[in-house]
């Protein structure tokens, strides 16, 4: 409570955080920033014997091995009765207590010239990265209601508690939820979907703070990373469409730890939709829309880079469409050039 009210808006210490896709790349390194901060971390992914892996790594990362609990679960979280299996579990793991957080990085990137995308990839798509968030935003917030409910604080006129920390849902999205180009139609609606469900589910959580004054409240966050140098990036790589490669090459991409580092950063001081470089966050101002903002300085800021970015990116866009063009003229309407079907 200390930490909280001194001005660190996430205090992880003594609590318990849910992470999917927690088995490698930026969701291994969240678990492990988040160990060291003091936190029980419980991770969920598919492959048990990389979520036995990772989990070693977690534990060692610790800050009081002693104290601290650990935990592992295989899942397929596409499934929607797997985030309401995975809770109960945690549930009861947890002395009956729910997650206190609970951060969503489970996913997958499938790139791709539309037409040249078997169709099932839009569906699977959907099921890895979106429906995945979405099934276990559903599964915790009904379980973290439920629990509200069961203590019987409801509204009754009285004046709240001293400030309880909230609780804490965590999106992982992407840069292309903000701006998406050629060979991202398989992946950008999915993250896109994630930023619109996380702007719902901030504006409804007014609700259940309404409701509920003596339960900590719910609050609402959106990672939007640019590239991560993961396996799972250099295996997006050999699918991705030449073309793809070629405008999203200005972008030098982070190691998971460094994306993982500045979430947690924006997280502590507050943020709902955080970025985790300059691009993304200049981009982000072009497409603010009804997003929460944050204080006045913030907002002169944002509404600052947001007249600046409405002209860069009519600048941005058709510098993009022109190089699309100029690459069909020369290359023709496949994912992959002539020379590097051969390579
Ligand atoms: N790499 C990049 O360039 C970028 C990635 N992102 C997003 O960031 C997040 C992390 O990316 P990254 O670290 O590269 O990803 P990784 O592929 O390295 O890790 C993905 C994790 O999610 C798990 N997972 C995937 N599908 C499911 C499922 N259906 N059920 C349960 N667990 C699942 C994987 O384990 P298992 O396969 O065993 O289930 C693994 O633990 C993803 O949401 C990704 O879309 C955003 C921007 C850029
Ligand atoms: C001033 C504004 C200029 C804007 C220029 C646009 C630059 C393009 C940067 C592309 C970044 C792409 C990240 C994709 C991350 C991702 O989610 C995938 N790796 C997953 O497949």
């Amino acid at each position: 409570m200390g930490n909280y009210l001194s001005g660190n808006q996430f205090p992880v210490q003594g609590k318990t955080v849910v992470i999917t896709g927690g088995s490698r790349g930026m969701g291994l390194a969240v678990g492990q920033q988040l160990a060291k901060k003091g936190a029980n971390v419980v991770i969920i992914a598919r492959d048990q014997n990389k979520l036995l892996q990772a989990l070693e790594e977690i534990k060692q990362a610790a800050k009081d091995p002693q104290t601290q609990r650990f935990h592992q679960l295989s899942a397929d979280l596409a499934n929607p009765s797997e985030s309401v299996r995975t809770i109960d579990e945690i549930v009861t793991w947890n002395g009956g207590h729910p997650p206190d957080i609970v951060w969503c990085c489970a996913g997958t990137s499938l790139p791709g010239l539309f037409i040249e995308t078997p169709i099932s990839h839009f569906q699977s798509q959907m099921d890895s990265n979106y429906f995945s968030s979405l099934y276990m935003a559903h599964a915790v917030m009904t379980c973290w209601i439920k629990t509200a409910k069961q203590n019987k604080t409801e509204a009754s006129g009285s004046q709240p508690r001293n400030p309880i920390p909230p609780r804490h849902l965590i999106f992982t999205a992407s840069f292309l939820s903000f701006y998406t180009f050629a060979g991202y139609s398989p992946y950008s609606p999915t993250k896109a979907a994630l930023r619109s469900l996380c702007d719902s589910l901030s504006q409804e959580s007014n609700l259940y703070a309404a409701s509920y004054p003596n339960e900590p409240a719910i609050r609402l966050h959106t990672i939007f990373p640019a590239t991560i140098l993961t396996e799972a990036y250099q295996a997006e790589n050999i699918i991705k469409p030449d073309i793809t490669k070629k405008l999203e090459g200005v972008d030098e991409g982070q190691t998971p730890e460094a994306i993982a580092m500045k979430s947690i950063k924006g997280l502590e001081s507050g943020l709902e939709l955080i970025t985790t470089d300059f691009l993304s966050a200049l981009v982000q101002r072009s497409v603010m829309g009804g997003s929460i903002r944050g204080g006045p300085l913030r907002m002169l800021i944002d509404w600052g880079l947001a007249w600046l970015m409405g002209l860069v990116m009519v600048v941005v866009r058709s510098e993009m469409d022109r190089t699309t063009r100029n690459w069909g003229r020369q290359y023709g309407a496949a994912g992959k050039t002539a020379v590097n079907r051969q390579a």
